[in-house]
């Protein structure tokens, strides 16, 4: 069976990468895998060894060791009876790239990174306007902010610089609105329908 076709989808938090990825497996059939959400998942079972230490590194903004996200990630693939996904919120440090190069990455194709591109004003403004509307997220106050913007800084940033370098980046402007924004985005997936050289 051919690898599944994997594309990663980064941004800083807020940017809309949740939002674009629903559109996406709307018109695509893409499965969208969200790193985030996973982790929000697991750390919601009861009997999870790791609820805390996810609990934590969220409210810090700072990122979970791979060994944990790489896992929930495999066994999403792996439960899923589709072979195209959406990685959404990963890689996002060195550690997570590491810990997927060496255990993943040989077994998918990778197509792409998907990059939105926000400014910080605007994401924040979004993420405050999530957690005013209820996202019940624990993260999405100013406080957990700038570490979250911090960590994407620090951390994230070279992650996508890596990929650059491997000529892998697609940058989408963000900052219209999400129909605007998936404009873009469709130009893209359609043009790895028609045989884009990904
Ligand atoms: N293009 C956009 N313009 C304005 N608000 C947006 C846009 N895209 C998403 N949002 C809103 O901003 C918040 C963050 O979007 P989300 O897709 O969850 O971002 P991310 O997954 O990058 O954290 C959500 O409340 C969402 O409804
Ligand atoms: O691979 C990942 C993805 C997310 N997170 C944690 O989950 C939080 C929320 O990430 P998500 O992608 O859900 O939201 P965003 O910050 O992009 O809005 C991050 O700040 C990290 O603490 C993580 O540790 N590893």
């Amino acid at each position: 069976m051919a690898k599944p076709k994997v594309i990663f989808v980064l941004g800083a938090p807020g940017a809309g990468k949740g939002t674009q990825c629903q559109k996406i497996v709307d018109t695509f059939g893409y499965v969208h895998l969200s790193a985030g959400d996973l982790l929000r998942e697991e750390r919601a079972k009861p009997d999870s060894k790791y609820g805390e230490l996810i609990e934590n590194y969220i409210r810090e903004g700072k990122i979970v060791p791979v060994e944990i996200t790489c896992s929930l990630l495999e066994n999403a693939m792996q439960r899923s009876e589709k072979n195209k996904f959406l990685i959404d919120g990963f890689p996002r440090n060195q550690n997570n790239l590491d810990g997927w190069n060496s255990t993943v990455a040989n077994n998918v194709h990778q197509l792409f990174v998907l990059f939105f591109e926000c400014p910080k004003e605007a994401c924040v403004e979004r993420c405050l306007g999530r957690g005013a509307a209820g996202s019940g997220r624990s993260d999405d106050n100013m406080q957990s902010l700038e570490k979250r913007f911090n960590t994407f800084i620090t951390e994230t940033q070279p992650i996508v610089k890596y990929y650059d370098q491997k000529g892998l980046v697609r940058r989408v402007d963000a900052t219209k609105s999400p129909d605007e924004v998936f404009a873009e985005v469709k130009i893209l997936f359609e043009n790895i329908g028609a045989g884009g050289d990904f």
